[in-house]
């Protein structure tokens, strides 16, 4: 304006303004320049720093300033825009214009610079910091900034609603905050107590206090893991004033609602809790004598008729087996070895009437055949496959963190924080699977700041630790709600989020591998991981590999029964595939037997024939009930021969076997563990649902101890098929990919596996885990599957040479059979 008024051409317009203007056209000029310098700056570091209302507001205050000072001094400076302004004034009374003037003043201040009560307190204690007089403590001058132990390390319990101090606590909420000692904070140093680089307590804490709260929007720095000045721009936070506010406020008192909020965790824990004192309950004899009935007390049924059913056949024979299954009477009929068949009446449904029925056809031959039953002294001549018979997997590709995963961990960083949510993905954190890709987001926070006393700058405080120090932290829920936002911005199919990472202090992002490739079931055979499972337990099986590429097993003995789910085509059929190659690689049949139930008819079919079967492959499934009633009868058999036996379960009767053995007594007879396979339930629970269910039950709740195991597929996940009943007492899960989140709950009890990628991509919910663990499950061709049966069939003629059979019996015996002929090479192997 002085260079305007001063140039000879310019003079009039500089003239003009300061007439039309007065004072304020200095602060108009001054302020345009500083804008233009502002945007300049914006241009330069791609920021914003000014809001168009900011300068709205500015100006708006400008003016009324002006006004103000045209109220109290007259026409003499304020120019003739003030003078227009105040002619609405004109003959008020003076007090009212001031009144109103400065009112409005205030207004547009609180809007302009988006002041709340929290600035408002702020400044009441600094000024109160200033005019009260601080000494510093002698050994703060001494201690580093940063290294002191967090001020907020065990804090959570004073803003606990259920303790009387934490409302005091609470209400005083700014008090802790700017530092005041009277609520007995750990003493950790505060922003007025930190020293300065001068030195001076009361100039450090006017800086420190000063930068925290900006009149405008203003980016924090702080090193939080990156070395160089090149990833500076990245681990910027821009923090917005109010923004902050709010959350503080919901934070501490909002945050009913969320389920992940400690408190309610916390709630929901002791809800489950029975309180109160209850009387014991008096003992049930007629139960208890149920219970107990055909145990040790009573002297056991063994002269009944062998038969339990007329579709199957109980059979006994000179060989390794105490009991042989055979659905295929005809067949069987024509087979050396003693059968015995009887009609019996209509088995009613119940399972107590089923037990009792199977209970009083154990009979004396059943006993005869444990005693004929495979002697331990008797080496075992079958021969393991080798892992030749399963097909190598393609050279693994190494995976490894490319530059495509650095983009995405960046571009899920800076998604988030252009959403206000303060996380950072570290490299650390991402695993590499063969199927998927898993981002670990760790939630982070606004960090408390003070000024580094060698450079200047602000700097976030660390604890004893070394961990930076929040003031506020993210809320998990906060990243859970983006899930959709991250999957457009990814451009993933699909994405699925785990929060928390069971173990793990991130939320986790899961999505497709591009370079996906098939886990194969000998590498996850060949492992050390299997490796080291199937020694402890002949019922290891191979699942897969998991998020990070790390092979997964487990151990059916323990599981002890599995439900298989999933919608069609998502890999149930090659998961029942892996499981029974797993049990073939390892056991032999005098090891485990199998039973399986196949009515697609195609899925297990090749399996016909070998010698672990213990009945031709199932495909009809009005012979299942027969099959289960069977499985019972065997399960009472060995609980009455345990109860004999004083052992409890098939572990102690093998250790009083091997026992008995060292001591020379051979009336021990080897007792295979039983896995029953059923390749889809929903056939058979639409056939005969109350029977099915209460026999799968039945099987369930006590086979364990017996060494009988379910594994039980469906593509149906509803509830006429996975009854509660059944997902009750089957508690290990495997849910592949389903149509909806209500079929993945029906599985697994919550939601997830609807944003699998299907072709073997699974979640596995061991028995003891609370949350299920994403696994790309191990792939078997059917040529594979083709061969290790092939293997055990041939090994049928070896092994019944071996124990004496006749060799031209032997050679006439066709080696791989359909369903309906393969009783013979089963009962071969006996001989
Ligand atoms: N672990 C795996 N790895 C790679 N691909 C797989 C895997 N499991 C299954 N697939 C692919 O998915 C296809 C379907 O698998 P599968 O037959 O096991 O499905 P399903 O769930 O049994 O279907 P349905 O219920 O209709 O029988 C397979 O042919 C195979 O190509």
């Amino acid at each position: 304006m002085t260079i305007l008024s001063a140039a000879p051409i310019w003079g009039n317009i500089g003239k003009f303004f300061l007439v039309f203007l007065g004072w304020s056209a200095y602060v108009l000029a001054f302020g345009f320049v500083m804008f233009a310098v502002t945007r300049l700056y914006e241009s330069l570091r791609n920021e914003q720093l000014i809001r168009n209302s900011m300068v709205f507001g500015l100006i708006v205050l400008c003016l009324l300033v002006l006004l103000e000072s045209r109220l109290i001094m007259g026409p003499l400076t304020a120019g003739a825009l003030a003078d227009i302004l105040a002619m609405p004034f004109q003959g008020w009374p003076p007090a009212v214009g001031h009144v109103l003037v400065i009112g409005l003043i205030l207004v547009v201040t609180i809007f302009t610079f988006r002041i709340t009560f929290a600035h408002v307190l702020m400044v009441y204690h600094f000024i109160e910091r200033i005019i009260g007089d601080v000494p510093r403590d002698a050994e703060e001058d001494e201690e580093e900034p940063g290294v002191a132990p967090s001020r907020f390390l065990g804090q959570r319990p004073q803003f606990s609603r259920y303790s009387a101090a934490s409302r005091a606590a609470l209400d005083d909420f700014e008090d802790i905050d700017a530092g005041d000692e009277q609520l007995e904070l750990p003493s950790t140093p505060s922003r007025r107590q930190l020293p300065s680089r001068s030195g001076k307590p009361a100039a450090a804490a006017a800086r420190v206090a000063r930068q925290p709260e900006p009149l405008v929007d203003e980016e924090i720095y702080y090193d939080d893991g990156f070395n160089s000045y090149d990833d500076y721009s990245d681990k910027t936070i821009a923090i917005e004033p109010e923004e902050y506010a709010y959350d503080e406020e919901e934070s501490y008192y909002f945050d009913d609602e969320d389920p992940l909020n400690d408190i309610n965790l916390h709630k929901q824990q002791i809800s489950m809790v029975p309180r109160g004192v209850h009387d014991p309950q008096p003992l049930d004899i007629t139960d208890h004598t149920g219970a107990t009935r055909g145990a040790r007390q009573q002297p056991l049924s063994f002269d009944d008729p062998t038969v339990i059913d007329d579709d199957i056949v109980l059979k006994s024979s000179p060989g390794n087996e105490p009991l042989l299954l055979d659905s295929n009477p005809r067949a069987a009929a024509s087979k050396p070895g003693r059968q015995i068949r009887q009609a019996t009446p209509d088995v009613p449904n119940s399972p107590v009437q089923v037990q009792r029925q199977a209970t009083a056809a154990v009979s004396k031959k059943v006993a005869d055949a444990v005693a004929n039953a495979n002697t331990p002294h008797i080496k075992s001549s079958w021969q393991l496959p080798k892992l030749d018979v399963l097909q190598a997997p393609d050279s693994i590709k190494q995976q490894i963190f490319s530059e495509d995963t650095a983009a995405l961990a960046k571009l899920i960083q800076d998604t988030l924080r252009s959403f206000r949510v303060e996380a950072e993905v570290r490299e650390e954190d991402i695993s590499i699977g063969p199927t998927i890709i898993r981002f670990g987001i760790r939630p982070t926070g606004r960090p408390q700041m003070v000024v580094d006393e060698k450079s200047g700058k602000m700097v976030p405080v660390r604890d004893a630790s070394g961990q930076i120090v929040y003031e506020t932290r993210t809320r998990v829920s906060r990243i859970m709600a983006l899930q959709n936002d991250l999957a457009l911005v990814m451009e993933a199919k699909t994405i699925r989020m785990e929060a928390p990472v069971p173990g793990r202090p991130y939320v986790g992002v899961e999505i497709p591998n591009k370079n996906s490739r098939l886990v194969m079931l000998r590498e996850v055979l060949e492992s050390k991981e299997f490796q080291a499972a199937k020694v402890k337990s002949k019922l290891s099986i191979g699942l897969g590999k998991d998020v990070a590429g790390l092979v997964r097993v487990g151990d059916l003995a323990k599981m002890p029964h599995l439900l298989i789910a999933g919608a069609t085509g998502a890999g149930k059929s090659v998961m029942i595939n892996a499981i029974i190659a797993s049990i073939l690689m390892q056991s032999t049949p005098d090891d485990v037997r199998l039973l399986m139930v196949d009515p697609k008819m195609v899925e297990l079919n090749m399996y016909n024939g070998i010698p672990h079967l213990l009945s031709p492959v199932v495909v009809e499934v009005e012979k299942v009930v027969s099959l289960l009633k069977n499985a019972i009868a065997e399960m009472e058999r060995r609980y009455r021969l345990f109860s004999q036996l004083g052992v409890r379960n098939l572990e102690g009767y093998r250790k009083l076997r091997s026992q008995k053995l060292t001591q020379g007594d051979t009336t021990l007879n080897n007792l295979p563990a039983i896995v029953i396979i059923i390749d889809e339930l929903a056939d058979l629970m639409m056939a005969a649902p109350e029977e099915v269910e209460g026999m799968i039950c039945r099987l369930a709740q006590l086979a364990r101890a017996t060494g009988i195991h379910l594994v039980v597929a469906t593509q149906r996940p509803s509830v006429d098929v996975i009854t509660g009943l059944i997902k009750a007492n089957i508690p290990t899960r495997i849910s592949f990919m389903v149509s909806s989140a209500v079929d993945s709950r029906t599985i697994i009890d919550m939601g997830g596996a609807e944003r699998l990628l299907g072709r073997g991509d699974m979640l596995y919910l061991p028995a003891d885990a609370g949350r299920p663990e994403r696994i790309q499950g191990a792939f078997l061709s059917d040529d594979e599957a083709q061969r290790l049966a092939e293997f055990w069939r041939q090994q049928i003629v070896q092994h019944a040479l071996a124990l004496g059979a006749d060799p031209r019996a032997v050679q006439e015996q066709p080696r791989s059979s359909p369903a309906g002929s393969c009783a013979s090479s089963t009962a071969m192997n006996l001989n």
